[in-house]
């Protein structure tokens, strides 16, 4: 288990050491528009487990959506701070 803050640690981690294997440097490789597309299909995979399917399958996708975010967040090159000065 991770916090959101650990997480985004990680794969910032990654970005910069680039490691054989690593899914985030993939993801980040394909790009903004790729990325984008992630964030959209994993959105609506949440809309659909909230309405259908059990709260431990809602919570896989929300944090899958989480993930995919913040894989955008460092393809863009904004902070956890650029995020938060908005919430
Ligand atoms: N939390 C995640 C995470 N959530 C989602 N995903 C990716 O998002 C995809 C979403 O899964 P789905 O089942 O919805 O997608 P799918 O349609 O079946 O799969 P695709 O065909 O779209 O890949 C997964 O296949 C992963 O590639 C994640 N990939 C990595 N992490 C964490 O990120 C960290 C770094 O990972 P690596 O960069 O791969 O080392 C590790 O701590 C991982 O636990």
């Amino acid at each position: 288990m991770k916090t959101f803050e650990e997480l985004f640690a990680e794969l910032t981690a990654k970005a910069e050491a680039r490691p054989e294997g690593s899914g985030t440097v993939q993801e980040l490789d394909a790009g903004v528009h790729f990325i984008g597309k992630k964030i959209v299909e994993e959105a609506a995979e949440v809309w659909m487990a909230a309405e259908y399917q059990s709260d431990a399958e809602a919570s896989e996708e929300i944090s899958q959506l989480l993930y995919h975010v913040q894989v955008m967040m460092i393809a863009k090159g904004l902070t956890l701070s650029d995020i938060y000065r908005y919430l």
